[in-house]
């Protein structure tokens, strides 16, 4: 029997408004000192663990016994080199955590303004987010900073949030506070939720929670369908993609964009595919990177696979494991999208 997850997507929209809240307006005021660069040679910010701090906390306070799967960790707040990042964590984490938001608030799901928390606290807050997946039960994905690179640009970024049970994605969140809210009239302003409950539809709504409005893929024309695309070279290949338009005839260019802003803009209409050729060896793709725009695109009528036709596998730990390349489309186009993309691997494999 399908489950309505009412209180899940209840709870988690409340986790991203807040993070969005906090990550919007730690833009404004983020300082060269307020960024690391991890051992993957990424980079972080004061906005990605406080996010991960109030989305953790929030999720703790509702649903006490869910694991998460957290993109960020505290191992270097916990350093005495991490002090000052770590007091304006905590800062910024329970200014998030005690305002009140107009709308969406609801005492009942435990999703009202929360009190401050100490500084321990929201460290293993940020730490709980340890999980290292599984193939059955409950977690939660957070991703509390999608894009952070095109978030320092002041481009777009996503707050993303999923539940997956048993390997399925169930109920997945994306905040958009940089996307503008209607394409078609820039003077609608920025600022978008993405939300969907597997079996119910997917949905957006402003950022304030207001006004949802049901989002589906229509069926593409050759006039309107483009690729979107990573800016960023190093995470997905756009001479790949290059290949797949020439074979597709497909005339318009690119949109580039960061984050799963991509998987939102394909779910309501722009664009007509989603695809993320790895740009070389070893690289796994994160499930936090993909669970929440999965079941958004799926609910919005479309497809999500890999380059080899195959269902992404939620259920293989922190990464989508064997899964290679990512293809999201309207229905009615990912089949063409599919077969050009083996035929360029084919090329490629040919050429080498
Ligand atoms: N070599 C690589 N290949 C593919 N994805 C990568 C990558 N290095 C980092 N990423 C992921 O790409 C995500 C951003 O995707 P996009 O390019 O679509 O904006 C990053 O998320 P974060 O910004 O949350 O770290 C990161 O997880
Ligand atoms: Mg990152
Ligand atoms: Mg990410
Ligand atoms: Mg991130």
């Amino acid at each position: 029997m399908s489950q309505s997850y009412a209180a899940e997507e209840q709870l988690a929209i409340a986790a991203v408004r807040r993070a969005c809240a906090l990550t919007s307006a730690v833009f404004n005021t983020l300082i060269k000192n307020e960024t690391l660069t991890k051992g993957d040679k990424s980079p972080v910010t004061v906005g990605d663990y406080a996010a991960q701090a109030v989305i953790s906390s929030m999720l703790h306070r509702a649903f006490p016994h869910d694991p998460i799967v957290g993109e960020e960790d505290a191992a270097e707040l916990r350093l005495e080199s991490g002090k000052a990042m770590k007091d304006r964590i905590v800062a910024l984490a329970n200014t998030a955590l005690v305002s009140p938001l107009a709308l969406g608030d609801n005492e009942g799901w435990g999703i009202g303004p929360g009190a401050a928390q100490t500084d321990s606290e929201l460290l293993d807050a940020i730490d709980r987010g340890n999980y290292p997946g599984a193939l059955t039960g409950r977690m939660w994905t957070i991703d509390p900073i999608d894009g952070t690179k095109g978030f320092l640009r002041g481009e777009q970024y996503a707050v993303c949030l999923s539940l997956i049970v048993d390997s399925i994605v169930q109920v997945g969140v994306i905040g958009c506070p940089n996307l503008p809210v209607d394409p078609t009239h820039p003077e609608a302003g920025t600022g978008c939720i993405f939300s969907a409950v597997r079996g119910q539809g997917a949905q957006q709504f402003t950022l304030s929670g207001s006004d949802p409005t049901p989002v589906r893929i229509p069926a593409s024309t050759p006039e309107t369908f483009n690729f979107l695309e990573s800016v960023e070279a190093a995470h997905s290949s756009h001479s790949f993609n290059d290949r797949v338009s020439t074979l597709l005839n497909v005339t318009r260019s690119p949109t580039r964009m960061d984050s799963q802003a991509k998987y939102g803009c394909l779910a309501r209409g722009e664009g007509g595919a989603y695809l993320r050729m790895p740009t070389g060896v070893g690289y796994r793709e994160k499930i936090w990177d993909h669970a929440p725009g999965q079941i958004l695109v799926e609910e919005a009528g479309g497809i999500v696979s890999d380059s080899r036709g195959k269902p992404l596998d939620f259920g293989l730990g922190r990464t989508l494991g064997e899964n290679f390349g990512v293809i999201a489309a309207g229905k009615d186009v990912h089949g063409r999208v599919l077969v050009a993309v083996q035929q360029a691997l084919a090329d490629a494999k040919a050429k080498a």
